[in-house]
């Protein structure tokens, strides 16, 4: 079996190698050093050191392997130096030899983190090909963009599987897809983590293989790995050892074996090199992590570097890659503008809404079903004398209707889409107003639907006029409800994870139920001021003036009592508008309102997706503070 898959890997390797990337635009190549790296964080009242003062350079060309035991600090030093993590981090970081600017390192850099996060519904070349949109824009034409795909897709061995949708990807594909969406325009360093992690020994060759090539082609590639395997270690130019926040080893891959022969350790010759350093460093063969540190001089020492001679082929080939044609730092800006990204953006939403057959389905037949029931449990009571109050629960019925079946999809979808929007955005595919406004515009236009398949429902069903402003008016009233309860959905998916998320949202919906119609009832009769003033907070309560300005302002018949009934207290419209105290409503000024919530709704999720991917300064201060009131809280119930 060991036998077969190593063949197979071989033989992936050598395919591998005869892929080509002469398409994709050429880029300077960056090596990148850090001296003295520290990274630490706040845990309770103390700070963990993670990160203890390191050094090391990855240089282009190379394929460089952070390894060591679990906890040691891999992805750390990873996310420190993509730049992911800021907060905390301390020391000097060198491209080429000049002090790193940070928002011209993200311009150079990609980041493929571990999760797989992908459009589930989107296949490998449609994702493509909307990456090269967004990515390399409208610079070249779509016959030339379809070729940099094509030469991608060939390199990574996914040209076969093109046409499947990435949720039916395997693991492996899934893995090399991210590459590949990062590779689209070619940047000069690739920082991985944990590429290898759920895929077997040949996926794994293969992945490793390939990045082995997307660095001879004068890239940096650094990633992270668990346990390579004696094979998988042996593709590998260079490897950095992290061993409790220092570097224990930092040097060719040829070098980890007389390294640590050096130090009076010998590696038996039936052992993987890889499992044995890292086994030395997380002490299992007793306490050398201090010896070698020392030895390398916890990342300074160059003196494993060159080890072994580097392959001139290797040379020729980075030579030629990088020899003409040559574009600055700077070109390396989002490909298209804001107004291409916002139609690309979208046309993907629509894709993978319309796609997502089973929720759509799901949607739909939830609207039907509560339109119904909605609709047969009022049956007749819009212009039934009789029951009026109860026509009058039918429009605070329709608002909750309107409030809870939009807000519940963002709260439990958003939050994994913020993941996927935290690697488009970090790794700079689009700008994130037109990440918003493609978002909203497709959220919207789903909701809207929506909202009219029901209101299609109840309001025959339930016999309210048949009047064209009437039934416009009561149709725009529930659906700018059911926006911004979407919208307000988005703000806390935005911030909050999945399980918070499904929390807060129904929980903060019931004071906005009873803030509706606090005080209805008792006529005109002034409620205290704390009560206006808290009333007024909840849109709902303009959403149920307006529907009942919708139906019955300006009318001016009474409603009909029928012949079973001895009496109907509520036949005249004008009576029961003053004893509720609606007798003032107004439609435009009740819209009005909602409109405004809603565009502060829209804003409020757009600051916290932006606070979610970029914190500034005054929401990180609050999050401090959040963070120190929680541990006082913890510290005062022990
Ligand atoms: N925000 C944080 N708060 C507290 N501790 C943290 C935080 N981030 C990381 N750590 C700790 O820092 C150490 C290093 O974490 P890191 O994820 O870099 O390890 P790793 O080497 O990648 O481990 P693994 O191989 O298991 O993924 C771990 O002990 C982890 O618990």
């Amino acid at each position: 079996m060991e036998m077969n898959s190593a063949g197979a890997g071989a033989g992936v390797a050598r395919s591998i190698g005869r892929g080509h990337l002469s398409h994709l635009p050429q880029r300077p190549p960056v090596t990148l050093a850090f001296h003295d790296l520290t990274y630490s964080v706040r845990v309770g009242k103390s700070s963990k050191i993670i990160l203890r003062g390191i050094h090391g350079e990855f240089r282009s060309g190379q394929l460089t392997a952070i390894l060591g035991p679990s906890g040691a600090g891999k992805s750390t030093l990873l996310n420190v130096l993509a730049g992911y993590r800021v907060e905390g981090a301390g020391g000097h970081v060198y491209t080429n030899g000049e002090p790193r600017d940070l928002r011209q390192f993200r311009k150079l850099s990609r980041y493929i983190m571990q999760e797989d996060l992908l459009q589930p519904y989107i296949t490998i070349r449609e994702a493509m090909l909307i990456a090269a949109d967004l990515k390399i824009g409208v610079g070249i034409t779509a016959q030339a963009k379809l070729v940099v795909v094509e030469e991608i897709l060939q390199l990574l061995m996914l040209s076969k599987a093109k046409d499947t949708t990435a949720e039916k990807l395997s693991g492996g594909e899934k893995k090399r897809l991210s590459v590949a969406l990062e590779l689209l325009n070619n940047p000069p360093i690739i920082f991985l983590d944990e590429p290898t992690t759920g895929l077997d020994e040949v996926a794994s060759s293969m992945c490793v293989s390939l990045l082995k090539r997307v660095a001879r082609g004068g890239r940096t590639v650094v990633c992270s790995v668990h346990t390579p395997s004696a094979r998988l270690f042996a593709h590998f130019d260079h490897v950095y050892v992290v061993a409790d926040g220092r570097c224990a080893y930092h040097g060719a891959a040829a070098g980890v074996v007389p390294f640590l022969h050096c130090l009076h350790l010998s590696c038996p010759t039936t052992h993987n090199p890889a499992d044995f350093i890292i086994d030395v460093s997380s002490g299992e063969y007793g306490s050398h992590v201090n010896k070698m540190v020392a030895a390398i001089e916890n990342g300074r020492s160059q003196k494993w570097r060159d080890y072994e001679v580097p392959d001139s082929s290797q040379e020729l080939e980075l030579e030629q890659l990088n020899s003409s044609g040559v574009e600055t730092c700077k070109a390396l800006k989002h490909g298209s503008t804001a107004w291409q990204q916002f139609r690309i953006l979208l046309r993907r939403m629509m894709l993978q809404t319309v796609r997502n057959r089973r929720h759509l389905l799901l949607r739909m037949s939830l609207h039907v079903f509560l339109g119904l029931i909605i609709g047969l449990l009022f049956s007749d009571m819009g212009y039934d004398a009789s029951k009026t109050v109860f026509n009058y629960n039918f429009f605070y019925v329709c608002l909750i209707a309107m409030m809870y079946m939009p807000m519940m999809p963002p709260l439990s979808t958003f939050p994994r889409e913020v993941h996927l929007i935290k690697r488009e955005y970090f790794n700079r595919w689009y700008g994130l107003k037109a990440y918003y406004a493609a978002h909203i515009t497709c959220r919207t236009l789903a909701t809207t639907v929506f909202s009219l398949i029901f209101l299609a429902f109840v309001y025959p069903i339930t016999s309210q006029p048949m009047e064209l402003p009437r039934i416009l008016m009561y149709t725009a009233i529930c659906v700018a409800v059911a926006w911004i309860s979407e919208s307000i959905g988005i703000a806390i998916a935005s911030t909050l994870n999945v399980v918070n998320s499904v929390f807060l949202g129904p929980v903060l919906c019931v004071p906005l139920m009873l803030l509706a119609v606090y005080g209805y009832g008792m006529g005109d009769q002034p409620l205290p001021i704390i009560w206006e003033v808290m009333r007024s907070c909840s849109y709902l309560r303009y959403g149920m003036e307006g529907l009942v300005a919708a139906i019955y302002s300006e009318r001016k018949e009474d409603l009909v009592c029928p012949e079973y009934a001895d009496y109907c207290m509520y036949k005249s419209i004008v009576n029961f508008l003053r004893l509720m105290g609606m007798s003032g409503v107004s439609f435009w000024f009740d819209f009005g309102v909602l409109v405004v919530v809603l565009l502060l709704m829209n804003f409020l999720g757009y600051y916290l997706l932006r606070q979610r991917l970029s914190p500034n300064y005054a929401y990180r201060s609050i999050k401090i503070i959040g963070n120190y009131v929680k541990t006082k809280m913890i510290m005062s119930h022990q």
